[in-house]
């Protein structure tokens, strides 16, 4: 059972980087159970706030419900017991329910509402989707605004105003009215959490809207890199975030565009280049060429021996 009540572990998350962790698959693409643990292991030893188990970045739509529960438990098994980890949640209602029970089963301290699967969503539909899984568990929830997932302010309120334990707002959109409005007119009632691919892009003009966090899925390869960032940020340095946005993060977005889906493949690809290999990506994803890989090398060297 978790330490952590809604309250706290939103003060938590708030307060450093956030860890989204590849997972791992053998060349079978079953999932390589030993080598997600040591690579949570490896990542949660470093100061992040928190880890998201199997969310967009650790391809959460390409696991089995099945295969979720083995992640996130793999991952509560790996990571500190004062380290928060949160489980997804995900497709329609009812399956996002039983994930988000299956949470406080496996020993997660929060829930990561991903968008539901397939269908365009009215925002009475969000709004009922939401709050069924916020009344399914004790634990505090993130909702994922993304995709089919796009809240208005209206709807958003109303989940406040509703739902006790629902303490995140992660914005994979990029809507700046609403995260100034959130900022504005909700007094910090909820969590703001940058989301977008590759969120270092935008950290520093979102921390202005309230967002003291992120989601980094460059943290996954180059974890010192991605925390002297994250401290920079917070600094409020901008020479140094525009330094370290010129010398990686925008060369990486450069090769990163080249493919589709490919804002996971490279995180994948970029553990390779470091001697950590977690493996393929799953289909519908598709892995760099070799080509590809050979340019995000010679950046990472480059960034790596400066
Ligand atoms: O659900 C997810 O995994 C994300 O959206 C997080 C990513 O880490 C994203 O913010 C990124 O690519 O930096």
């Amino acid at each position: 059972m978790t330490s952590f009540s809604p309250e706290s572990l939103r003060t938590t998350l708030g307060a450093g980087l956030l860890c989204f962790p590849v997972t791992h698959a053998r060349p079978d693409l079953t999932f390589d159970e030993e080598g997600y643990r040591a690579h949570v292991a490896w990542q949660s030893s470093y100061p992040v706030s928190g880890v998201f188990a199997a969310g967009g970045t650790g391809e959460f739509v390409s696991l089995t419900p099945d295969e979720v529960g083995r992640v996130v438990r793999a991952a509560v098994a790996a990571t500190p017991a004062e380290k928060p980890v949160v489980a997804p949640a995900g497709y329609g209602t009812a399956q996002a329910v039983a994930m988000a029970r299956d949470a406080e089963a496996a020993g997660a301290a929060g829930v990561f509402l991903l968008p539901p699967y397939l269908t365009e969503v009215s925002q009475e539909g969000l709004v009922a989707h939401v709050r069924a899984v916020c009344e399914a568990t004790e634990l505090g929830v993130i909702v994922y605004h993304r995709a089919n997932a796009a809240f208005g302010f209206d709807a958003v309120r109303e989940l406040t105003d509703s739902c006790p334990n629902l303490i995140g707002f992660k914005d994979g959109i990029g809507d700046v009215d609403l995260m100034t409005r959130i900022h504005a007119g909700l007094d910090g009632r909820l969590l703001s959490v940058g989301g977008l691919p590759t969120a270092e892009t935008y950290a520093l003009p979102y921390l202005e809207m309230g967002v003291t966090t992120y989601s980094s899925a460059i943290f996954n390869f180059l974890p010192e890199f991605a925390l002297d960032f994250y401290t920079a940020v917070r600094a409020r340095d901008a020479a140094t975030v525009y330094r370290k946005l010129n010398e990686f993060v925008l060369p990486y977005l450069t090769i990163r565009d080249r493919g589709v889906g490919y804002a996971v493949s490279i995180v994948k690809a970029g553990l390779a280049v470091v001697g950590r290999d977690p493996g393929p990506v799953r289909p519908p994803l598709t892995d760099l060429t070799p080509a590809e890989r050979g340019e995000l090398r010679a950046l990472v060297e480059k960034v790596t021996s400066a």
